[in-house]
């Protein structure tokens, strides 16, 4: 059996991957060895087969051992270790979790559900570095990848609502305590069916804008009962980064774009940009959509196309009902199921589309891609 390497397996990601590997049964496929940044020494979890003691995450020699490793510990952690790692002559596959090697020419980024054929052909070139793609954009070629691979988007917006746990772990308890604390200002009057609405909203507002650093610390203003429309870093060109990275992952996963394509057409990059923006969701990110089909295609037939891509997408009757029940976060969070609903033409024209979409953005934004991933190089 192959010597996997797992590091950052007790982080938020690192957990949901752990728990995905054992509802898969991939333990049963592989020899575990489990390495910290903080415990060296310590005791490997129930997994571990052999090697019952934690390893050094930052000991190239005993990550050289491994002949694949799978990081979900953060890209401050690759950008050290993965060049180390490399130059000491590892040939091994490294399978990351982070973005820092993502739009690396000698990396692919992997949602092997719509782009099998991109890592199937970049293994067969001996490429060893398969990163997990920015979880915003894995949701959203998991609902709408058919109409991509039907070779129908001219061109698309992404109008986002993120989660908290985008962020981190420590993002989704700061919403959580600013819920607590707002609902604990305003409880006397919430219980008190004769207060005036406006009296208790004046309560909320007081709470937000009295926030201490302490309460922010993570988000920087208040989330809850709020949004922030700006994630990631500024670009300085009135982008985001979380935005830039809707186009430029988008097509490369795809395997288009200059330098991924190998046919006129597939040389040219689809434009995807659009607004990313913070919400007070706990770990589903949704998506607005606006696709500008290059023809008028019949609705039934992209209906179609949308819910036979593959077996995690479930097309949502654009009902009001079916919407309110299962196109939310709630009903999603925790399932791979990947709904894709409010599917319409739009009133500009038959060539508009309109679609929302929700994923949980730590199964197949973060951990499921990975996972897979192993499976597709223990398989090979
Ligand atoms: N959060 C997200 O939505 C996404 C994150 N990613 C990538 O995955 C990376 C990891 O993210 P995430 O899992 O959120 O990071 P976490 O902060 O949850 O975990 C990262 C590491 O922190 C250490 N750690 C310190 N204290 C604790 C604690 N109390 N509980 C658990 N671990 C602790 C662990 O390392 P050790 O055991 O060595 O001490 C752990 O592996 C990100 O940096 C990003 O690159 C990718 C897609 C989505
Ligand atoms: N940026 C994402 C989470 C994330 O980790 O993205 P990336 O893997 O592209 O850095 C969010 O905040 O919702």
């Amino acid at each position: 059996m192959k010597l996997v390497g797992l590091v950052g397996w007790r982080g938020m990601v690192g957990s949901v991957l752990m728990q995905r590997m054992q509802d898969e049964g991939d333990f049963n496929h592989i020899e575990p060895v489990f390495f910290t940044t903080s415990n060296a020494g310590g005791k490997a979890p129930a997994m571990a087969k052999n090697e019952t003691v934690l390893k050094d995450a930052a000991d190239i020699t005993e990550l050289s051992k491994c002949e694949i490793i799978i990081s979900c510990q953060g890209g401050d952690y690759t950008s050290e270790v993965f060049p180390k790692l490399r130059a000491s002559g590892w040939n091994g596959y490294w399978i990351d979790a982070a973005s820092t090697l993502r739009m690396k020419d000698d990396a692919v980024i992997v949602l092997d559900p719509v782009n099998l054929d991109v890592i199937k052909d970049a293994m067969v070139k001996g490429v060893k570095n398969y990163v997990g793609g920015n979880c915003t954009v894995s949701c959203m070629l998991m609902g709408l990848g058919g109409l991509f691979q039907h070779k129908l988007v001219d061109w698309m917006t992404s109008m986002t609502y993120q989660a908290a746990s985008g962020g981190g772990a420590q993002h989704m308890r700061e919403l959580l305590t600013q819920f607590g604390t707002i609902n604990s200002a305003v409880k006397p009057l919430l219980d008190n069916p004769a207060a005036a609405i406006l009296e208790i909203d004046r309560g909320v507002l007081a709470v937000q804008h009295g926030m201490s650093a302490d309460e922010t610390r993570q988000f920087g203003v208040p989330l809850a009962g709020n949004l922030i429309p700006w994630i990631d870093k500024d670009l300085g060109n009135g982008q985001s980064k979380e935005e830039w990275k809707a186009g430029a992952e988008t097509n490369k996963i795809l395997g288009r774009g200059e330098g991924f394509g190998t046919t006129p057409s597939e040389a040219r990059a689809i434009p995807v940009d659009g607004l990313c923006v913070r919400i007070g969701a706990m770990r589903c990110h949704s998506q607005a959509l606006t696709i500008k089909l290059n023809k008028d295609v019949p609705l039934d037939e992209i209906n179609d196309i949308i819910a036979s891509n593959n077996q995690w997408v479930k097309l949502v009757p654009n009902t009001r009902e079916d919407s309110m029940h299962h196109l939310t976060p709630a009903a999603v969070t925790g399932t791979l199921t990947i709904p894709v609903g409010r599917v319409r033409k739009m009133s500009m024209g038959g060539e508009y589309l309109s679609a929302f979409t929700v994923g949980d953005q730590l199964l197949w934004g973060a951990a499921e891609p990975l996972r897979r991933m192993l499976r597709i190089i223990l398989d090979k």
